[in-house]
């Protein structure tokens, strides 16, 4: 496998103010493969924004090493040590080939639409007739032809940040990071906007780095998670993964808010059918991801086992084309059958998790 196109190691982000320090970024360690849409996810002040302005030293970090397409941009051991850093002038040209993009759009008010992602290509070397093709192909590719000669205060906020995208991606970056990109924009025009993200990454190959409090935004496009949590990455993995079987708490309380099974199981556990469970039932949440959705699972249950399966609620997502479900159901059976169907399903790498009964 070739070197990741990003890879930080080690980081540390210290802000030392006059009464206190801050530990923006703890020993984070963060590789992202050509070709990722690596999601890093955490509420505010988690240490989300310092850590990706490390990437192209908008933020030095105070120790730790940054590679960029096997280029080192930054390395010092620790505090103090001695560092060795890109020069600007060569900052200044890696910078060009990673854009950025955020929540609050950073258009230029006084200039038209076509102005402001031409200002991406003030220092490009390319002939004046070029630079404007190069323009409208951008335009058109983000679906603004239209607005070309209209200026932000005129548009709406999906169409201002398609107008920052086509300015990041003017000097054919290989990177780009998103910080809070959608954070100001209602859900539809989210989407519209993560969809776009999604289309440069499959037919361009871009690289995306999205930093975000929002796990939907997550959901929709990333291959990996990393969630972070005062300064440092407290779980990572494949996003199938992250989603399948989250280990930390706050983990768990992101993906809540873009799957509301929480919510589904607090609705049904009051419902009489799981209140009046009787002792041979058990309330169960059933997990699984990819094929295992396929099978005929729940009738084979009463076929093998004679355990009849009755479903409460089920909830089937797909991610990156693999169908993620979820099933609240109650098991009735002789302990043993039921043993046996358990064990059968967990074979099957379903997750199964007992709300109630089985005492
Ligand atoms: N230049 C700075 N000087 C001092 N403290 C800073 C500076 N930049 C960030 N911090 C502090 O570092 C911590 C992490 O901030 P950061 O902006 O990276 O978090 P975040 O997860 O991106 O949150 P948000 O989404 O609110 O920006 C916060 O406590 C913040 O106040």
């Amino acid at each position: 496998m070739s070197n990741p196109i990003i890879a930080l190691d080690n980081i540390n982000v210290t802000f030392h103010q006059k009464k206190r320090t801050i530990e923006a970024v703890k020993n984070v360690s963060v590789h992202v493969e050509r070709g990722d849409v690596y999601g890093i996810v955490g509420y505010s002040g988690a240490g989300k924004s310092t850590l990706v302005r490390v990437i192209n030293l908008l933020q030095e970090p105070t120790s730790g090493s940054v590679i960029v397409n096997d280029e080192t941009f930054f390395q010092a051991d620790s505090e103090g040590a001695k560092k060795t850093r890109i020069t600007n002038n060569d900052l200044r040209n890696r910078r060009r080939k990673i854009g950025m993009i955020f929540q609050h759009f950073n258009l230029l008010n006084e200039r038209t639409v076509t102005e402001n992602v031409a200002f991406a290509l003030q220092n490009s070397e390319l002939p004046a007739k070029e630079k404007a093709e190069k323009v409208r192909d951008l335009l058109a590719l983000v679906d603004l032809s239209d607005r070309a000669e209209q200026y932000p205060s005129q548009l709406s906020g999906g169409q201002k940040q398609r107008v920052a995208i086509a300015r990041a991606l003017a000097n054919d970056p290989e990177i780009l990071i998103s910080d809070e990109a959608t954070s100001a924009l209602d859900p539809k025009t989210t989407n519209q906007i993560l969809a776009l993200l999604k289309k440069l990454n499959k037919e361009f190959g871009l690289t995306i780095v999205l930093i975000t409090h929002e796990m939907q935004a997550v959901k929709e496009i990333a291959n990996k998670v990393a969630v972070m949590q005062d300064g440092e990455i407290i779980e990572r993995g494949s996003l199938l993964d992250i989603f399948a079987q989250p280990n930390e708490q706050l983990t768990k309380e992101f993906i809540e808010t873009a799957t509301n099974i929480d919510k589904a199981i607090a609705t049904i556990s009051a419902q009489p059918l799981v209140t009046n469970l009787k002792p041979n039932e058990l309330f169960v949440r059933l997990s699984y991801v990819g094929d295992t959705t396929d099978e005929p699972l729940i009738t084979g249950l009463f076929r093998d086992f004679q355990v009849t399966a009755n479903i409460l609620y089920g909830n089937i997502e797909i991610l990156q084309d693999t169908p993620v479900g979820s099933l609240l159901i109650i098991l009735a059976g002789t302990a043993e059958q039921v043993k046996s169907a358990i064990a059968t399903l967990a074979d099957h790498h379903v997750v199964i998790e007992v709300i109630k009964g089985g005492k």
